[in-house]
């Protein structure tokens, strides 16, 4: 099913590459079928054709009528103006589908026109290696096949969720912002070795491979992270005082930290962008209170 579809990237970003060289690899949509665009960045263009092979046409070059899947994969603050610019194009049966952090299908239904399928995608960058953790929320009016296709078009870049959009923001703390969170605590351990005089080179293979074996020790296992790390863990050994240096400096603390922050901004980011929107919208002297406008849109 997937092979006859015909998709277009709006933008050409980290994410957006990440995403295409999933599909790339796999094959499973021809590189013919798959355009990114963006709005000024013509170096950046060619560069995803010559990378990739894709048609990379600025946007009034696009081949409206023949796209299947439209991905928006520009920055959120971007979100209501590509949806707008979109809105004429398009017919309610092509589908409209969302990779921004926070932009919720509510919004993104609001700006198009009634009845358009949209779905709402949180990747992360290992997209790149097909080993991406993707959630994936339909909208109201998405057709049960296109959730099947585009599944199946994500399934070319890792693990695909379905997610309730409840949800979206606290998925998006754990990851789709969670490989920075480990590349820091990588940063941090490649740091000790360097500074104990190991090349640099090795102990990033060895901090990688470290947390790789973690990693699947929980895939192929049906143990808890809690049991594997007593497995670890000796009595008045090495673990059992590293952790407890970790427990004595909040370690546990600081990761729940980061992930409820990047949900909370996730959830922000869809706020200002609502609010943002009935600001462009109505003329200042209409607005009247400000907080009831923002509680009648965000209800
Ligand atoms: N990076 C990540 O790890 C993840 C990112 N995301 C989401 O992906 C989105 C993109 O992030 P990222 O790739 O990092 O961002 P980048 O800044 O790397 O890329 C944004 C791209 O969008 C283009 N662009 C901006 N506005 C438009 C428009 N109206 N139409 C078409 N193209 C446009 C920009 O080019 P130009 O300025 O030339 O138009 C640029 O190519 C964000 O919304 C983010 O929330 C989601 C999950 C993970
Ligand atoms: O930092 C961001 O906002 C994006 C969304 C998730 C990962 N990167």
């Amino acid at each position: 099913m997937l092979r006859v579809k015909t998709v277009a990237f709006l933008g050409a970003g980290s994410m957006a590459e990440s995403m295409i060289s999933g599909i790339v690899q796999t094959g499973s949509i021809p590189a013919e079928r798959i355009h990114v665009t963006n709005r000024s960045n013509q170096l950046r263009l060619e560069e995803m054709n010559r990378v990739y092979g894709v048609h990379a046409v600025h946007q009034d070059a696009l081949p409206y009528e023949e796209i299947d899947f439209f991905i928006l994969a520009m920055k959120p603050q971007g979100a209501a103006d590509a949806l707008d610019a979109l809105k004429d194009k398009i017919r309610v049966d092509q589908v409209v589908i969302s990779v921004l952090a926070g932009i919720s299908t509510e919004f993104m239904e609001n700006h198009l026109q009634l009845g358009q399928q949209v779905v709402r995608l949180m990747p992360n960058t290992s997209s790149m290696i097909r080993e991406s953790a993707t959630a994936l929320c339909p909208g109201r009016h998405t057709a049960m096949d296109n959730v099947i296709a585009v599944k199946e078009l994500l399934g070319c870049m890792g693990k695909v969720f379905l997610i309730e959009e409840e949800h979206m923001d606290i998925f998006t703390g754990i990851a789709g912002s969670g490989p920075a969170y480990f590349y820091y605590l990588m940063e941090h351990m490649e740091h000790a070795g360097v500074k104990k005089g190991m090349d640099e080179a090795m102990v990033r293979e060895i901090v990688a491979q470290t947390i790789l074996g973690a990693a699947k020790m929980i895939m192929v296992n049906d143990e808890t992270p809690a049991s594997l790390r007593e497995k670890v863990t000796s009595p008045n050994g090495t673990t059992a005082s590293g952790l407890d240096a970790l427990r004595k400096n909040n370690g546990g603390r600081a990761i729940s930290q980061a992930i409820h922050h990047a949900a909370k901004r996730s959830k922000e980011l869809n706020e200002e962008m609502a609010v943002a929107y009935i600001k462009s919208t109505n003329p200042p002297r209409e607005m009247g209170n400000f907080s009831t406008i923002k509680g009648r849109c965000m209800s």
